[in-house]
């Protein structure tokens, strides 16, 4: 496993040395309790006679609990902290990853694993992987300690033990398979309600309740079966367990009780064999007591291991000489890019300049590769073909975190987090002053509804800032970029979802953002169009044409027919 090794070495070596001060304790314990059986029932001893032993049986017994308790704070501690750790990498690596990664995956999925499936690895750390090297150590450090007392019991002791690790193994391995599948359909279950939350106004839009009530029961289901094989196997492993242990244990009594019989061992030293016999297989019980919680954790550690070597993107152990100075000029050179398991280049050899002062509208057909460019330009995409500088610099030379300090990014639908609205303005810039947030939100033309809010700043908005409106929302993405005041701006059609009259407030915004800065638009509409000093035109990931809107739109180009096109389907335009 790639994470937290040391800290999971620590816990476990922590709570193996524990569990064997306890097994030697409980060696102390079985012993003393032996003499003093011995000595009451066949030396007669009087209770003062016996009453040293029974101090000593105290007193080790309370020890002994003392060392259990300490090892279980130590385990859940160690488990604790390995959680926190994990949980704190995997959100790290997935923010590296990006968002280009994350809507490749199903996001139920990615939560399950994150939440579930790392507390799935409590058991595992704490119990399961302790419980392996103690099956093999507790049992051999009472052997030591049978072998000269007796050694004939000793040998059927060491020759019962193995059968019972290999009849664990041989269900274990076909207990697994089971469980990494009931991982999967629990995972996959966990993608499909979060799918179907998301896009419930769509699901009863279209009055899909039934159908989809029917395939969620479908899944449970499935769901529901596959967790049934895997407890039937827990429930038959178990029972073998339970009766090879005991089958064991009554074979080393009936030969000690022979032998006793026969005067070939003493009653004391019987007795304690006798009492140590089910403490040697107990160790190997508890292994696989926690086997099935020890194989769902391991089912889950690896699918989180899976999840933080995937490679990033982008490598960000570039260490950048130089800084690009500002105002920014970003050469896009024979840029080409495919997505794993495509068969066409969603980019091929695009060549583009966007210089400062300037505003270019990035064009195109559904599909085109205009979000491929803007993920690359941000570097959730690494180039696979091809370079982009930025004032001469190779952009891949500067440290990924460096580089997006250039960049404000106003989205089509602006994610604001649950939280107050000045804290959702702050996040372009944490350290800003609150007069300094106030000013950003009125240079987006926010500050007026802002203050309408019943809480002004310290109003508290949810999710996805739904209690929003769309226009709302787009002016306070606007502030964040005014707060941000980055050299390089991307807007992806931020118009989109206005109406008429929000989109003329937003465009009297933005005019006051644009200047200095070079900016990128993922354009639809003609308006926004419009105002571009270039457009560039993609066609199934080729730039097909680049040039002012007007010069465009006098030739007969696929610009104009596309411009066209929409004045058919939209008439407002
Ligand atoms: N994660 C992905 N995996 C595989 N193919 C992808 C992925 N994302 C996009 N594509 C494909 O790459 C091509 C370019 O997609 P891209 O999202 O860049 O287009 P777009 O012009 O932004 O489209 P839209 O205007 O609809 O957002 C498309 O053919 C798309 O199907």
């Amino acid at each position: 496993m790639p994470f937290s090794v040391r800290q999971i070495h620590t816990t476990l070596w922590l709570v193996i040395g524990c569990s064997l001060v306890a097994t030697a304790l409980t060696i102390a314990q079985m012993f003393s309790l032996s003499k003093i059986v011995g000595r009451v029932f066949l030396a007669h001893g009087t209770l003062p006679q016996v009453m040293p032993l029974l101090f000593w049986l105290l007193a080790i017994v309370v020890v002994r609990a003392l060392v259990i308790w300490g090892r279980e704070v130590l385990a859940r501690r160690g488990a604790v902290r390995v959680k926190v750790d994990l949980r704190q990498r995997l959100f790290a690596h997935l923010l590296r990853l990006g968002p280009a990664f994350c809507q490749g995956e199903r996001t139920g999925e990615l939560v399950a694993t994150a939440s579930e499936g790392i507390e799935r690895l409590d058991p595992y750390i704490s119990r399961y992987l302790p419980q392996i090297y103690l099956s093999v150590l507790a049992p051999l450090l009472i052997l030591l300690f049978i072998f000269p007392l007796d050694w004939s019991s000793a040998v059927l002791l060491l020759i019962t033990a193995p059968i019972i690790p290999l009849l664990m193994f041989l269900i274990g391995s076909y207990a697994e398979q089971h469980m990494q599948r009931q991982w999967l359909a629990l995972s996959r279950m966990s993608a499909h309600f979060l799918d179907v939350i998301q896009g419930l106004t769509t699901i009863k839009l279209f009055g899909r309740e039934m159908a989809e009530r029917e395939r969620i029961a479908r899944i449970s289901e499935g769901f529901r079966t596959k967790t049934m094989q895997v407890l039937r196997i827990a429930f038959l492993s178990g029972g073998v367990l339970e009766f090879m242990t005991t089958a064991a244990i009554g074979l080393v009594a009936v030969t000690l009780g022979i032998r006793l019989l026969n005067r070939g061992i003493s009653f004391e030293d019987a007795f304690l064999v006798l009492l140590l016999a089910p403490e040697f297989y107990r160790p190997l019980r508890d292994l696989g007591t926690h086997r099935h919680a020890g194989m769902e954790g391991k089912a889950s550690a690896q699918r989180i291991a899976e999840l933080l070597e995937t490679p990033l993107p982008v490598q960000s152990s570039a260490t950048a000489e130089q800084r690009p100075e500002q105002p920014l000029t970003l050469t896009l050179t024979d840029l080409s890019y495919t997505y794993p398991d495509a068969t066409a280049s969603a980019l091929q050899d695009v060549t583009l300049m966007l210089r400062p002062g300037t505003c270019t509208a990035l064009v195109g057909r559904s599909g085109a590769g205009k979000s491929t460019l803007v993920n690359l330009l941000l570097r959730f995409l690494g180039a696979q073909g091809g370079s982009i500088s930025v004032n001469g610099l190779p952009l891949a030379a500067l440290p990924v975190e460096q580089w997006r300090e250039y960049i404000a990014l106003v989205p089509q639908r602006p994610y604001l987090f649950a939280g107050s609205v000045a804290a959702n303005i702050r996040l372009a810039r944490p350290n800003a002053s609150f007069e300094e947030i106030e000013r950003a939100a009125e240079q987006a033309g926010a500050l007026e509804f802002i203050q309408r809010l019943p809480r002004g700043f310290e109003t508290e908005i949810g999710e996805q800032g739904g209690r929003l409106s769309a226009g709302q929302l787009q002016r306070l993405a606007l502030a964040r970029a005014f707060l941000k005041d980055a050299p390089l701006l991307i807007l992806d059609e931020p118009t989109s979802h206005l109406d008429p009259e929000s989109e003329a407030l937003f465009r009297r915004s933005l005019e006051r953002l644009l200047p200095g800065r070079t900016a990128l638009i993922i354009a639809h509409r003609y308006n926004t169009i419009a105002n571009a000093d270039q457009v560039a035109v993609l066609d199934a990931g080729r730039l097909v044409e680049c040039g002012s809107p007007a010069s465009l739109l006098a030739s007969n180009s696929t610009f104009a027919r596309l411009i066209e096109s929409q004045r058919e389907e939209l008439p407002i335009l």
